[in-house]
């Protein structure tokens, strides 16, 4: 890593990393040409790019993969987990290779190109993964450009500019725009998405990937259908939700449908709920919580059960009065081990936050249920006078380990 001055890129360099720091390190640019500011942040999944990608919660942050190859199964239709992708780039150590698999339908390169994100291979990943291990994950630019031509201090003076993650509410960028009715359930080899209940139109296999619009097709159930069938009725708010989560409630025997996140309870109660489900999300929670938390306490009000992930997970700590803060490097990965401290039993999860629950701030009513045996940092909740729970990790992978998707069942269970 050299000091930032304005210099030419080395010989064969289109692409480089600027670190507020002023840490400078040069590679080769793959998939979109432009540039792009945030927060620099490393991920351990081996598999699950595409899927990392796209999960809103990377919203201002660049992804450092660990694991070397990335990229070399290509890009597929199915594995998204929104209908954009949402990290404003990656950072992988050996070029993408052409893709080899039999699900294929384009390469990492191109698929990237076309989503507008950059990538930037050739760096030592290892280095920076210890950097951002020793010093906190950085603010820093990404930037690509085919001719090698960069102007290093700009850059770095848009690093700096950047004001960072904390107290930035990422949550409204990245919802939707608009309620809609959720369908699929979740992918199956053979079959691809499953569709337990009937698709707009009459298509079959499960929903069609990265199109919002098609999504927004299919009509909202009317309230008066709530229990049609005995189905329970979850009403999701989207705060930067990942697909799987709704995928798995349909699989769980739910209906769903889906909010925006400056939903008001009153658009919540309209539709005649039977549980309330708090999404994953980007951002800083206690950004977020300014208009989320009133409207999560107007729901503990009601006697209905409620469940949340991940920004969910923190924002019903906020509701409750408890604190989050912003964590030295975050958990990113789908090998994070956590305790469920009613049996001990051990959980290996899929983690992405950069923020976290103080434990020491929950309120009598709330009891810890889940720690993380990385850190020992809070892992999940629930509280003792109302229905409610909640999971800092990813239960429903994608990518990752299944140990944990039994939440969803035990939250569906409890509709009743
Ligand atoms: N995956 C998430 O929901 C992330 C929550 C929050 N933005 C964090 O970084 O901690």
């Amino acid at each position: 890593m050299a000091d930032a001055t304005p210099t030419r890129a080395p010989e064969g360099a289109t692409g480089v990393l600027v670190l507020a720091s002023g840490d400078v390190i040069w590679g080769r640019g793959f998939g979109a040409e432009g540039e792009a500011v945030g927060e620099v942040c490393f991920h351990t999944a081996i598999t699950g790019y595409q899927e990392i990608m796209t999960d809103p919660s990377f919203e201002g942050q660049i992804i450092t993969f660990t694991f070397p190859h990335i990229g070399n199964v290509g890009a597929n239709h199915e594995d998204v987990e929104a209908n954009h992708a949402h990290a404003l780039g990656c950072i992988v150590r050996e070029d993408v290779t052409a893709p080899s698999n039999f699900r294929a339908a384009e390469g990492f390169d191109s698929w990237l190109k076309a989503r507008g994100k950059i990538g930037l291979a050739g760096v030592d990943t290892r280095a920076l993964t210890r950097r951002i291990r020793e010093g906190g994950a950085p603010n820093g630019v990404i930037a690509y450009r085919a001719d090698g031509r960069f102007d290093v201090e700009a850059l770095l003076a848009k690093a700096r500019a950047w004001p960072g993650l904390e107290g930035m509410d990422l949550a409204k960028e990245v919802s939707c725009e608009a309620h809609h009715g959720w369908e699929g359930g979740v992918w199956e080899l053979g079959s691809g998405y499953t569709s337990p209940l009937p698709l707009a139109g009459g298509a079959g296999g499960g929903q069609a990937p990265e199109s919002r619009a098609d999504l927004k097709a299919v009509p909202t159930p009317s309230p008066s259908r709530k229990r049609e069938g005995n189905v329970p009725h979850v009403v999701a708010i989207d705060y930067g939700s990942k697909h799987n989560i709704f995928r798995n409630l349909v699989k769980a025997g739910a209906r769903v449908t889906v909010l925006p996140a400056t939903a008001t309870f009153d658009d919540v109660m309209a539709q005649s709920p039977d549980g309330f489900f708090l999404s994953n999300g980007p951002g800083d929670p206690a950004a977020t919580a300014e208009y989320a938390v009133p409207v999560i306490q107007k729901m503990l009000e009601t006697d209905k059960p409620l469940f949340g992930i991940c920004l969910g997970h923190q924002l019903l700590a906020l509701a409750i009065g408890a604190k989050t803060t912003k964590m030295f490097q975050g958990h990113r990965g789908a090998n994070h081990p956590v305790k469920r401290l009613e049996d001990g039993r051990v959980e290996i999860t899929s983690m992405n936050h950069g923020f976290a629950v103080e434990r020491e701030t929950l309120p009598e009513n709330a009891r810890e249920t889940h720690v993380s045996l990385f850190d020992g940092s809070n892992c999940g909740l629930e509280l003792t006078d109302h229905p409610a729970f909640s999971v800092q990790y990813h239960p429903e992978a994608s990518p990752g380990p299944q140990d944990s998707c039994y939440l969803f069942e035990k939250f569906v269970g409890m509709l009743g």
